[in-house]
C-alpha cells in the first residue's frame, strides 16, 4: 500500500479569511511559477488551496474572480505565445480507493473499459513545450496560463535531453518536465554562491529560476524529461501517427528521435492493463522514490489508447483522461538552529544540521545531514536559516539549501572547528571530508583523554598532545597502558627529559589509588558521567559488584531506568578486557566508606533496607540530605572544583544538586549566590554559608 498522503487542510471560517487566502496563494503561485521564490513550501501551499476550494464548495455564491481554484498554475503565470492545443494541469488522488473510482468515472464516460494504462514518475519541475522545425529545435515555451505560455528560448542548449536537432527532421511539438538532477542542483548552487548570487532553495525552484533568467553571466545546466508530443502546422503525414498511436508508443518514438524520456531511467513509463496492474506499478515508483537522482512528486496515470483520451476529453484544468497519484510531500522549511560536527570510526569529521523539529512525511526530523564542510559553504548556509529539508523513504534527512529570501539580516556564519571536536588533535582539510589527523586512532586518543582528565583518574601533565604522542609511539592502545609505562620508554620520546618523565609517572602512580567512582567515569560508559559514576560507585562499593550487576539491580541506582541499565550493562561486558587489565595494573577498585550492598536475593538484603538503606550511612552529617551548592565558596571550599565538592558532599553522606526544589534540604550558598537563594529562601529551605558548611564536613575536608 502506498501511504495516504496527509491531505489536511487550512480551515477558513469567513469571508475575510478567505479573501485572504485566495490572495496570499496568488502570490505565492506567482512567485512560484515566475522564480520558484514562493515563501510556502508545496505542502502549506496546498492545504491552503484546499481550505479555499473547500470553503467556495460551502459558499458558491462568494467564489472570488481571482481564486486559483480550477485554473492552470493557479492562474498566477501567464504569456503570450498561444498552444496549439493547451497544456494542462493535472487532477489528483490520494489514495487507492479514489484512483479506483476515477478509473470507473473515465470508464463511464467512454463508455468501455480503457485497455491499457500508461503508469509513469511525475517528475517535480515545469511543463515546456519544445517546437521542432524540420528536426531543428526553435522554441521553448511555457506552460503559462495553459491557453498562452512565455517564450523561454534562451534556455536553449542549456538543457540535456533537449537536443537542438534531432535524427530525423521532423516538425512536432514534444512536451515535457524541465528539472534539475540533484546534482545539477548541487552544481548550480555552487555556481550561484561564487558569483555571489543567492542559492535555490530547491531542484524545483532552481528550474523555475533558470529557465526564465536571461543573461547571467554564467550557465547552470538542467535535465529535460518528455512526456507527450503532438503535431504543429508542417507535421504532414506524422499529424495522423501521432494522433493515433497509443500515448506509450508516442514516448518511444520521441525516444527515437533522440528526445531525453524517463524510459532510461529507474521509473521508466510502463503500461498496465488492469487496475491492480496500475497500483503495483505505482508502489514500484513510489518505492523507488528515495533512491532517485531527481524529484517527483507523484505518479501520473494514463489512458494508454489514442481513441480512449480522444473520448475522455479534457477539462479547463485538467485532461480527463490523466490522473496524478500525489506522494507525501518530502519538502519542509524549518529553521537551522545549530551545527553540530561528528567524528566518524575512521576520523571523518561530519557536520550535521540540527533543526527546529519539522514533520516529513510521518516522522518528525531534528536532525539533517550537511555532507562536508565545503558543502555548507557551496549553500552559503548560515545559522537561524530557514532552509528546505528533504526526507524521503529511508534515507537521511538532508538540507538542500536555505530559503534566501525568508532571510531576515540576523543569520549569523556557521563556525568550522579549528581542531577534531573528538580528541582535540589537528584536522587534515586537504580533501572535501575533513579528517582528524589521528584517523582511526582519534576515538583512542580521545577516550585516553578524557581517563586522564580532571574528573576522572586526573592525571596531571598528561594533556593531548602528550597522549597523542604516547599513541603515535604505540606505548599506548588504552588507558590501562599508562599503569605500565616504562620510564625508558618515555625517556625516549621528543621532548621528554628526566623530569618531564618523573613528575608524569608520579601523577599516573597517584592516580592508581583514585576511588572507584573516578575509575569508573573513567572507563567513558556512555550517560555515566561524574555524578552517575560516584552513585554507581556508592551503591555497588566495589568493581566486581559493578561488573556482576544484571540491569535490574543496576535500576536501583537513582537516575537509572531501564533502557539505560541495559546500555550500561551491554558497554560493560564489551570494557570486560580491559577493566580486567586496569586491576592487573593494580589502579583501585573500591570506593572507601562504603560498604557492598548484600548479594541480590539473600536475606540480608531486607535486613538492610529494614535498617535504612543500603550504605550503611545514616552516621554521617549529610545522611539522606539533598544538598545545592551556589556563588562563590570561600574558606576551606574555595580550592575544590565543583565536582571536588559534590564528591565531598556524597563523602558526607549526602546527595548533590545543581538546582533547588522542595526536596533540597540545604543550600550552600557562597557570594553572588542570586536566584537560587531567593528561591532557598522563598521555599524556607536551610541555607549556609560556604564556611559553616565547610565545620559541618570538616572530618572529610582532606
Ligand atoms: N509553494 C508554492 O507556493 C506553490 C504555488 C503554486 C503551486 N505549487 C505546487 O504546484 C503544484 C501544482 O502545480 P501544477 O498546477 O503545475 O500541477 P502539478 O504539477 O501538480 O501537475 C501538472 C503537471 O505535472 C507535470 N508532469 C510531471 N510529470 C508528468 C507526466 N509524466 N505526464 C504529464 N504531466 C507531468 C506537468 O508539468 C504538468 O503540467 C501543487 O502541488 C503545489 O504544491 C506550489
Ligand atoms: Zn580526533
Amino acid at each position: 500500500m502506498v501511504a495516504m498522503t496527509t491531505n489536511s487542510v487550512v480551515p477558513l471560517a469567513d469571508a475575510a479569511s478567505y479573501a485572504a487566502a485566495v490572495e496570499e496563494a496568488t502570490r505565492a503561485a506567482a512567485a512560484y511559477y515566475a522564480t520558484g521564490g514562493s515563501t510556502l513550501d508545496d505542502d502549506a501551499y496546498d492545504r491552503l488551496a484546499r481550505g479555499i476550494t473547500a470553503y467556495e464548495e460551502q459558499h458558491p455564491e462568494e467564489v472570488l474572480a481571482g481564486s486559483p481554484t480550477g485554473k492552470v498554475a493557479g492562474g498566477a503565470a501567464t504569456g503570450d505565445v498561444p498552444h496549439t492545443v493547451p497544456m494542462l494541469s493535472l487532477d489528483n488522488v490520494f489514495s487507492e480507493e479514489q484512483f479506483v473510482t476515477w478509473t470507473a468515472s473515465v470508464e463511464r464516460r467512454i463508455g468501455r473499459p480503457v485497455a491499457a494504462w500508461s503508469v509513469e514518475p511525475k517528475l517535480d519541475g515545469l511543463a515546456v513545450a519544445a517546437r521542432y522545425h524540420e528536426g531543428r529545435l526553435d522554441r521553448l515555451i511555457t506552460r503559462g496560463d495553459g491557453t498562452a505560455g512565455e517564450d523561454v528560448s534562451h534556455a536553449i542548449g542549456a538543457v540535456l535531453g533537449l537536443p537542438e536537432r534531432l535524427g530525423t527532421p521532423v516538425t512536432l511539438e514534444v512536451r515535457g518536465e524541465i528539472l534539475m538532477t540533484d546534482e545539477q542542483f548541487d552544481a548550480a548552487n555552487a555556481t550561484r554562491t561564487a558569483h555571489g548570487a543567492a542559492p535555490f532553495a530547491n531542484p524545483r525552484n532552481g528550474a523555475a529560476g533558470t529557465l526564465r533568467a536571461k543573461d547571467r553571466p554564467y550557465r547552470v545546466e538542467m535535465t529535460f524529461f518528455a512526456y507527450g508530443a503532438l503535431a504543429l502546422p508542417g507535421s504532414g503525414a506524422l499529424t495522423d501517427t501521432l494522433g493515433e498511436l497509443p500515448h506509450s508508443e508516442v514516448l518511444r518514438y520521441v525516444a527515437g528521435l533522440g528526445v531525453r524520456t524517463a524510459a532510461d531511467t529507474e521509473v521508466a513509463p510502463r503500461t498496465a492493463g488492469t487496475v491492480e496492474e496500475v497500483l503495483a506499478g505505482v508502489e514500484d515508483i513510489a518505492g523507488r522514490r528515495a533512491a532517485l537522482p531527481f524529484g517527483i512528486d507523484g505518479i501520473v496515470i494514463k489512458a494508454d489508447p489514442a481513441a480512449d483520451r480522444r473520448d475522455a476529453g479534457s477539462g479547463t484544468r485538467a485532461p480527463r483522461w490523466a490522473i496524478a497519484y500525489k506522494l507525501p510531500a518530502v519538502e519542509k522549511v524549518t529553521r537551522l538552529i545549530g551545527v553540530e560536527w561528528n567524528v566518524g570510526r575512521t576520523g571523518i569529521i561530519a557536520p550535521r544540521a540540527v533543526l527546529e523539529p519539522v514533520e516529513i512525511d510521518g516522522s518528525t526530523v531534528g536532525y539533517a545531514t550537511l555532507h562536508n564542510p565545503a558543502d555548507i559553504t557551496r549553500r552559503d548556509l548560515r545559522l537561524g536559516d530557514q532552509v528546505m529539508v528533504y526526507k524521503a523513504g529511508d534515507i537521511i534527512p538532508r538540507v538542500q539549501a536555505p530559503v534566501a529570501h525568508l532571510r531576515t539580516g540576523e543569520e549569523r556564519p556557521i563556525e568550522f572547528p579549528r581542531s577534531c571536536p573528538r580528541c582535540g588533535s589537528e584536522i587534515d582539510t586537504s580533501e572535501q571530508r575533513w579528517r582528524c589527523t589521528q584517523g582511526r586512532d582519534c576515538r583512542l586518543v580521545a577516550s585516553v583523554s578524557y581517563a586522564a582528565g580532571r574528573d576522572q583518574l586526573d592525571i596531571e601533565g598528561l594533556g593531548a598532545t602528550r597522549v597523542v604522542q604516547l599513541v603515535d609511539a604505540g606505548l599506548v592502545t588504552d588507558f590501562a597502558d599508562l599503569f605500565t609505562l616504562e620510564r625508558e620508554r618515555l625517556l625516549g620520546l621528543e621532548r621528554m627529559g628526566e623530569t618531564s618523565t618523573d613528575n608524569l609517572l608520579a601523577a599516573i602512580e597517584t592516580a592508581r589509588t583514585r576511588p572507584l567512582s573516578r575509575v569508573f567515569c573513567a572507563l567513558g560508559v556512555r550517560g555515566t558521567g561524574r555524578s552517575m559514576s560516584r552513585r554507581i560507585a556508592r551503591h555497588f562499593a566495589t568493581m566486581d559488584r559493578i561488573v556482576a550487576a544484571d540491569a535490574e539491580e543496576l535500576q536501583q541506582v537513582d537516575g537509572i531506568g531501564k533502557e539505560k541499565a541495559a546500555a550500561v550493562v551491554a558497554e560493560l561486558a564489551e570494557l570486560a578486557p580491559l577493566i580486567a587489565k586496569l586491576v592487573a595494573a593494580g589502579v583501585g577498585m573500591t570506593e572507601p566508606g562504603v560498604t557492598p550492598p548484600p548479594a541480590p536475593g539473600t536475606v540480608a538484603e531486607e535486613a538492610a533496607d529494614a535498617d535504612g538503606g543500603t550504605d550503611g550511612g545514616s552516621g554521617l552529617p549529610l545522611h539522606a540530605m539533598k544538598v545545592v551548592v551556589t556563588g562563590a565558596m570561600t574558606g576551606p571550599l574555595e580550592k575544590l572544583s565543583r565536582n571536588e565538592t559534590n564528591e565531598l558532599i556524597e563523602r558526607a553522606g549526602g546527595t548533590s544538586s545543581s538546582s533547588v526544589s522542595t526536596r533540597t534540604s540545604l543550600l550552600v550558598a557562597g557570594e553572588k549566590a542570586g536566584s537560587k537563594r531567593a528561591k532557598a529562601e522563598a521555599l524556607g529551605i536551610r541555607i549556609v554559608s560556604p564556611d559553616e558548611f565547610a565545620e559541618m564536613v570538616a572530618p572529610f575536608l582532606d
